[in-house]
């Protein structure tokens, strides 16, 4: 699956114009202070569930419980855009973060005058050099960087000091959750935040990791809730 997300991005990238957007907010630094902190996203699909239908109110209500929003960019496979990111950046005060296949530069420009604070480089997409490059670019522009794993190979490609690294529980070639590889991974990283992403459905699960990390990434979950203040409230244990 991720082959051909990253050859369809080749081709997205080398048709990107110049973002129309310029950049007017402060770079917000996200604060992962609290017992449980979730990263709640917004997709309009993915590959693993389909179609989420959004709630109108949905950036107001993550925006009560939430420590940063997660905001999917990939058009052909999560039916995002950065035009998408940018509204929602201007309803938000909280840090968003670009969830996309970042492999360029461009993207990069296009997601911080987007609105973007945080943007995603996920490993297995990048050659060493290139994600240090990129790595290097966006903390330049001052956005901070959440650098995503997916086996213990990938940290071989770290030779530079992560602050913010995530462990992603979702095998991006067979799309299947694998909670106990993730937290093995998870307690190799020595980073100043750790994030737990993908296949948090619950309170069982966010029991779980809590002995690994407290800052969780979510999408699935609040996007199929049926009451989405309730869903924060079991995760959060409110
Ligand atoms: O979610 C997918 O189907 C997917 C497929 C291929 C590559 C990436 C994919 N997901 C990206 C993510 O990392 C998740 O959107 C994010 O961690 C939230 O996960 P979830 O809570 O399971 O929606």
């Amino acid at each position: 699956m991720i082959e051909q997300i990253l050859a369809d991005k080749v081709l997205e990238v080398q048709s990107m114009k110049v973002c129309p957007y310029k950049r007017t907010k402060p770079v917000l630094k996200p604060n992962f202070n609290d017992k449980i902190n979730i990263i709640a996203e917004i997709k309009s699909k993915s590959p693993s569930y389909g179609n989420f239908i959004l709630q109108k109110n949905i950036v107001e209500i993550y925006s009560k419980y939430a420590k940063a929003i997660s905001v999917l960019t990939d058009n052909k496979y999560f039916g995002g855009s950065f035009e998408f990111l940018h509204e929602i950046s201007k309803k938000t005060n909280l840090p968003i973060l670009c969830k996309d296949f970042i492999i360029d530069k461009k993207q990069i420009d296009w997601a911080y005058n987007s609105g973007a604070d945080i943007i995603l480089l996920i490993v297995r997409a990048l050659e060493k050099d290139k994600l240090r490059k990129l790595y290097d670019y966006a903390c330049f522009l001052g956005l901070s960087v959440l650098i995503e794993l997916h086996t213990e190979n990938d940290l071989d490609k770290i030779d530079f000091d992560a602050t913010i690294v995530g462990v992603n529980t979702r095998d991006l070639d067979t799309l299947k959750i694998d909670k106990n590889l993730a937290k093995k991974l998870i307690s190799k990283i020595d980073a100043k935040i750790k994030i737990a992403e993908s296949g948090v459905r619950n309170r069982n699960d966010i029991e779980e990791f809590l002995p690994y990390t407290n800052v969780f990434l979510i999408g699935e979950a609040l996007l199929k809730s049926n009451d989405v203040e309730s869903t924060f409230k079991e995760l959060l244990c409110m």
